[in-house]
């Protein structure tokens, strides 16, 4: 993982670095960081490069939007079958998406077969459980995962793994840019731990300030607004009681805006909240869940954070930031919350 996550950012601060070569420059840093996490997630989970999973995440962010889009309609009974023009669209691009996943395993498959395949990726660790679990059972009952479910799963990956961590990091640069203050603490911390050289894993750990810095970024700007639950039986929720096949929707967005959990300050950015950490900040209670929690809770938290922490300090070793006068403040929740008009931000070259 960490020669994918450091030549990915490797990459980005190099093209920032061209970018800012008269001293400054401007630039929606959205699409630039958007292709850092695209990268890394291409290669840790499918071994091949932005390139090959290009279509897919442009065919991804193609369906997230119509499906915003169509979402005011879905209260009408039936109304995702009718073929509208949006709803057709849709699902052409699922076919779409299915169709190059297939081929992707398809491929590895074969590869396999010829002994040329890496299995150290996601999809070789899936399709080789897979190939166990059968063979345990002698390939007379076909008991590991389908070809829908790896595709499935393929598809949840580059959904959860890309959108996710650049929203954190774009946020995160909006943050800093709005409180030099938190940026330069930031920095400072970069610098103690790393000077100018590549950062490392057992570095990363130390990095407290920039730590609590992307919880309270998590907190204000939580990625997905909500979580859903659905009760298979009923369900005791305090003075409820939920009938089977209650759907209820856990509002992340505004339990972490919540006066009476965060005080009168809970609308402003302040890292020094989680400063002894989060079960400190929250007083115990589940009130801080950017992960979401229970047994469904983020399986990717741990990659996320470390990738982001990874691009972050890179990023502060070799730039500082502001707002440019251009930057309209306008969180938006498209599959994730991000900033409907772009994060345009000024680089200056240390
Ligand atoms: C800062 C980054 C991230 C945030 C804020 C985040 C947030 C979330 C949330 C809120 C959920 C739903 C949990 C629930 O229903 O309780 C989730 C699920 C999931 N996430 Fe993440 N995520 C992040 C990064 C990642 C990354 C990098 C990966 C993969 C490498 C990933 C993989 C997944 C998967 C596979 C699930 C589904 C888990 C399940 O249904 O059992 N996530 N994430």
């Amino acid at each position: 993982m960490e020669p994918a996550f450091y030549s990915s950012s490797a990459e980005l601060v190099e093209g920032w670095e061209k970018l800012v070569s008269n001293g400054s420059s401007e630039a929606d840093v959205c699409p630039y960081i958007q292709k850092l996490t695209a990268d890394v997630i291409s290669k840790t989970a499918f071994g091949s490069s932005y390139e090959g999973g290009q279509r897919i995440f442009q065919l991804q962010s193609e369906q997230a939007k119509l499906i915003v889009e169509v979402m005011p309609f879905l209260f009408i009974p039936g109304f995702r079958f009718l073929p509208t023009k949006k709803n057709r669209r849709i699902k052409e691009i699922g076919r779409e998406i299915r169709g190059i996943l297939r081929d992707m395993i398809n491929k590895r498959e074969n590869a396999t077969k010829d002994g040329e395949a890496h299995k150290d990726d996601l999809l070789g660790m899936l399709l080789e459980s897979n190939r166990k679990v059968n063979q345990e059972n002698d390939n007379s009952k076909w008991s590991g995962m389908t070809i829908e479910d790896i595709i499935e799963e393929c598809k949840l990956f580059y959904i959860a793994g890309q959108d996710t961590t650049s929203s954190l990091l774009v946020w995160t640069m909006v943050a800093l840019s709005m409180h030099p203050e938190w940026q330069a603490q930031a920095r400072e911390e970069v610098l103690r731990v790393f000077g100018t050289d590549k950062p490392n894993f057992e570095g990363l750990d130390q990095l407290k300030i920039v730590t609590m810095i992307f919880y309270e970024v998590l907190r204000l700007y939580p990625l997905f607004a909500i979580v859903l639950r659905y009760c298979n039986k009923e369900t005791k929720l305090g003075n409820f009681t939920l009938p089977p096949g209650v759907e209820i929707a856990l509002p992340i967005i505004v339990v972490h805006h919540d006066q009476a959990i965060w005080g009168k300050d809970a609308e402003d950015i302040n890292p020094k909240r989680f400063s002894e950490g989060i079960s400190k900040a929250t007083n115990n209670q589940v009130s801080f869940f950017p992960f979401g929690w229970g047994p469904r809770i983020c399986l990717g938290q741990k990659f996320g954070i470390i990738e982001a922490k990874l691009a972050m300090a890179m990023i502060l070793q070799r730039f500082s930031f502001e707002l440019s006068p251009t930057y309209v403040h306008a969180p938006y929740s498209v599959a994730t919350l991000q900033p409907q008009h772009g994060a345009q931000i000024i680089l200056h070259k240390l």
